[in-house]
């Protein structure tokens, strides 16, 4: 098939994050086909996207795919995410988030697509030297998700500078918050996020949230986090997708609101706008779990032009609250 230059791939576009993306990018006119194994992903969440089961490792599968779209990016969201399970099943995520996506590079190699935008994450910093951490921060991951997406990170610097590849590495801190209009949101299952597991508690799922660690050295004891909204973090994909399309040079941004909550302060936001007590249970500390994550984002800002549209925790807690509504039939 000729190359058809509105062509995205997008990797993982079944699950939480890709689902918005793909919706995004259809709304911006751009075709769009959907690689997804369904580990965690859900095929409706795509939409109409053109839609192919199978692994990004799946080197048959994927050269095919590339040749039979010539898609001018892929965007690479196929990836396992959980940093406990990363430290009990370090092999799961070696293969799955390396290995696998080593595979997909070596296709997009083969078959000449040339862009490639990359869901990294703040697991790659490891324990804050500072806070807020900027791009600059020593990376020194303390679990095995944090190291397997390092890996691919310094593979990307040697594909570039040797394949003529140009890359946008973002490292998201949380994600978190679903679509404004209540129709795609986040669906784990298990779920192990600390906002919808907070909302399930107001829904009536759980009967109370587990408070990992009340003893971490941040002003109330709870840990610290920087949750950004999910549409905030897709924006900021279709601005790299601009800068890439226009020649730019490959980079790494942060993507954060540059706002620490902490898990107190996230229970808290959320009894106001649930109007439901949610009962708290103190729970040991979570392995693996750095204390404080703040981003600082300026560079994304400054060389994107990203300007986060709902950088308030009660906006992303009421949209994922809009949605666990949705979901719960209420
Ligand atoms: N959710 C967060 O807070 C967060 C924070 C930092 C980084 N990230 C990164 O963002 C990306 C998306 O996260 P998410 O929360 O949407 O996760 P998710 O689990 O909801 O989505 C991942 C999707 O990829 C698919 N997938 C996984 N491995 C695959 C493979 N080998 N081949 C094909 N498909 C595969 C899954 O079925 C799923 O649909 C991941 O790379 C994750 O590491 C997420
Ligand atoms: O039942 C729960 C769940 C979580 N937490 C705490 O809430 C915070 C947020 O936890 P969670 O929502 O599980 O996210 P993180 O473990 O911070 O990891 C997310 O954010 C990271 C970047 O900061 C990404 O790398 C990961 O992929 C993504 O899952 C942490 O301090 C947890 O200790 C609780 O206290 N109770």
């Amino acid at each position: 098939m000729a190359s058809n230059q509105t062509t995205v791939v997008v990797a993982g576009g079944a699950g939480y994050i890709g689902s918005h993306m793909v919706r995004m990018l259809q709304e911006n006119g751009l075709r769009t086909v959907v690689v997804d194994n369904l580990a965690t992903g859900h095929a409706e969440a795509a939409g109409d996207a053109i839609f192919r089961t199978g692994d990004i490792g799946d080197a048959a599968f994927i050269t095919a795919l590339l040749r039979e779209f010539q898609p001018r990016c892929v965007m690479h969201f196929a990836a396992a995410s959980l940093v406990g399970e990363s430290i009990v099943a370090p092999a799961k995520y070696w293969r799955n988030n390396t290995v696998q996506t080593l595979a997909l590079l070596d296709a997009m190699v083969e078959c000449g697509v040339k862009q490639f935008i990359f869901s990294s994450t703040a697991a790659v910093y490891g324990d804050p030297l500072e806070v807020p951490m900027g791009e600059s921060h020593r990376r020194l991951p303390i679990n095995p998700y944090g190291k397997s997406k390092l890996a691919v990170e310094n593979a990307l610097e040697d594909y570039a500078r040797a394949y003529a590849l140009r890359y946008v590495t973002f490292r998201y801190f949380n994600a978190a918050g679903a679509h404004p209009d209540g129709t795609l949101g986040e669906r784990h299952e298990p779920e192990t996020h600390l906002i919808p597991l907070v909302l399930q508690v107001a829904s009536g799922q759980r009967g109370f949230i587990s408070r990992f660690g009340s003893q971490h050295d941040t002003p109330d004891g709870s840990c610290i986090r920087d949750y950004v909204h999910v549409q905030d973090l897709c924006e900021a994909h279709l601005l790299a997708l601009q800068r890439l399309d226009a020649g730019g040079d490959s980079a790494s941004y942060n993507l954060g609101n540059g706002l620490g909550h902490s898990v107190n302060q996230v229970i808290e936001a959320a009894r106001q706008i649930t109007g439901h007590p949610i009962p708290v249970r103190d729970d040991p500390a979570r392995e693996g779990d750095p204390p404080v994550l703040v981003a600082d984002a300026a560079k994304a800002k400054l060389e994107l032009g990203w300007t986060p549209r709902y950088a308030a925790l009660e906006t992303i807690i009421a949209h994922a609250w809009q949605w666990e509504q949705r979901r719960r039939g209420r």
